[in-house]
């Protein structure tokens, strides 16, 4: 890769999963290029691959073939990295933010968030370490709308709070990337709007690149790019892109 590629470059990736005696194919030779600051939404029927294609981006999974470059302090081959190191690069470049917003129930807003950034280091962090994440912590609840909620647990917030916190968290460590699967599932239409449009804001404004899995089509033209994903194949929904 040279220095204007992009920040994710996923080059004729397959993938294929065991499906009684024979296997399917999940992902289908599938490229694209993720620039910094890039929003993409992925589209698409149900059961075509959306999930399968974050789930790669994001060291989840790894493809039974292709590349999937991805450009952080050095550039790694996603497709080739070991556990540990896969690990590694996804603690400190990306965020996940899913269709269940799988908080840990025994803990605050505020310590969700907390305890991501202190994920990967040493038992003992030293104070200054700790008011700094607290602080940053902090400006995230208040970034989307729960600074008044950071000392409740997630069983005593709403399905839409939780899904703040989610992304409030995800954005913790400053991804240089961001995937985000259905994040409106569990909502109701007015809540699944509003946190639709919470996280299309926030990722602007912190130019963070972002793989966006929806369903919905009303936000479509506050992306830079529409995918559809049908039958492990991607394309670029030129209508959706051309209206975004
Ligand atoms: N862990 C797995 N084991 C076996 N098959 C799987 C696995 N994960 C996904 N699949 C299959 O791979 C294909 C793509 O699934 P994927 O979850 O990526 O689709 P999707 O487009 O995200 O669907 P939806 O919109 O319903 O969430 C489907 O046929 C699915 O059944």
């Amino acid at each position: 890769m040279t220095t204007t590629e992009p920040l994710l470059r996923l080059d004729d990736v397959t993938l294929t999963f065991p499906d009684g005696d024979s296997r399917i194919t999940a992902l289908d030779r599938v490229s694209l290029g993720l620039a910094r600051g890039e929003i993409a939404a992925v589209t698409g029927p149900s059961g075509s691959g959306k999930s399968t294609l974050l789930a790669v981006a994001s060291t989840l999974i790894r493809p039974d073939s292709g590349h999937v470059w991805f450009r952080g302090d050095r550039v790694v081959d996603l497709a080739r990295l070991g556990r540990r190191e896969a690990t590694r690069v996804r603690r400190e470049n990306i965020g996940m933010v899913f269709q269940q917003s799988n908080l840990l129930s025994s803990l605050t807003a505020i310590e969700q968030l907390e305890v991501t950034a202190h994920l990967g280091q040493r038992l003992v962090v030293p104070p200054a370490t700790r008011r700094a994440v607290r602080d940053k912590a902090r400006e995230l609840l208040e970034a989307v709308g729960l600074a008044d909620h950071a000392g409740k647990t997630a069983g005593q917030l709403s399905g839409g709070q939780r899904q703040r916190v989610n992304l409030a968290r995800a954005l913790m460590n400053d991804p240089r990337l961001l995937v985000v699967d259905e994040p409106t599932s569990a909502l109701d239409q007015e809540r699944g709007a509003a946190i639709m449009d919470l996280i299309l804001s926030v990722v602007r404004e912190r130019d963070t690149a972002t793989l966006l899995v929806t369903h919905d089509r009303s936000h479509l033209h506050r992306t830079d790019i529409v995918y559809r994903v049908v039958d492990g194949r991607i394309e670029i929904d030129e209508t959706a892109t051309a209206a975004a």
